[in-house]
């Protein structure tokens, strides 16, 4: 019997340029155990993947702000605070980065994504002052509420399916990983993930991406 799965996206199911890598559609759609892809993208993303894929919607998104179960959608963050902050970093200067559509926050309900290139000191900075944190993912910056967490979703989830979180396997590739990693029974970190995600994994793999994340699924 293979176990669940509690999967991040970005980093872990994509090649270095951030596309999806084709081999999802060979593993995960027959996999014979839940798959929760777990993630810090806007919850139409995990939503969508898993619709394309094949797979039951089972989603942790926006790292944890908003899960997805068993047709039950629940929110945690302050994001109100989140848009307050963001809209104070712009104010002083800061520029969030994606262009005037913004579809990197457009859907995005619990927290505020901000792109790499911003200014990172002012962004910290404004964060502090309304008690949020930010989280850098390798692939941007969120602004969130403190103790909104994958792994505090991956437990709401469990909470719906007939499993414990130490029932699962994880793969990841970086700081917003590290809570999940802290839960799971077995927790693997891709050899392209941050200190954080290597340093919270039980094992550290040597490929990186999905051959790292195959190599994993192979062996399970
Ligand atoms: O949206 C991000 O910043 C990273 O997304 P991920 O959690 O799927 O890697
Ligand atoms: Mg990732």
């Amino acid at each position: 019997m293979v176990p669940p799965l509690v999967l991040d996206i970005d980093g872990t199911l994509t090649d270095a340029a951030g596309r999806l890598d084709p081999r999802v559609f060979d593993v995960l759609p027959s996999w014979d155990a839940p798959v929760v892809l777990a993630t810090g993208k806007a919850f139409p993303y995990p939503v969508s993947l898993c619709h394309y894929i094949g797979l039951p919607e089972t989603v942790v998104a926006e790292n944890g702000g908003v899960v997805l179960v068993d047709d039950h959608v629940t929110y945690a963050g302050d994001r109100e605070a989140a848009q307050a902050a963001a809209d104070e970093f712009v104010a002083r200067g800061g520029d969030l980065g994606w262009g005037g559509a913004d579809t990197v926050n457009r859907w995005r309900e619990t927290e505020i994504a901000v792109n790499l290139d911003a200014d990172e000191a002012l962004l910290r900075e404004v964060a502090s002052e309304y008690d949020l944190e930010v989280v850098d993912t390798g692939y941007a910056y969120h602004l969130k509420s403190p103790g909104v967490e994958k792994a505090v979703g991956l437990e709401h989830v469990c909470e719906f399916l007939d499993y414990d979180p130490v029932d699962f396997v994880a793969i990841g590739d970086s700081e917003n990983d590290a809570s999940t990693f802290g839960v799971v029974g077995q927790s693997y970190a891709v050899a392209n993930a941050d200190d954080v995600a290597k340093a919270a994994a039980d094992e550290v793999l040597e490929e990186s991406y999905m051959d790292g994340t195959l190599s994993v699924l192979e062996s399970l």
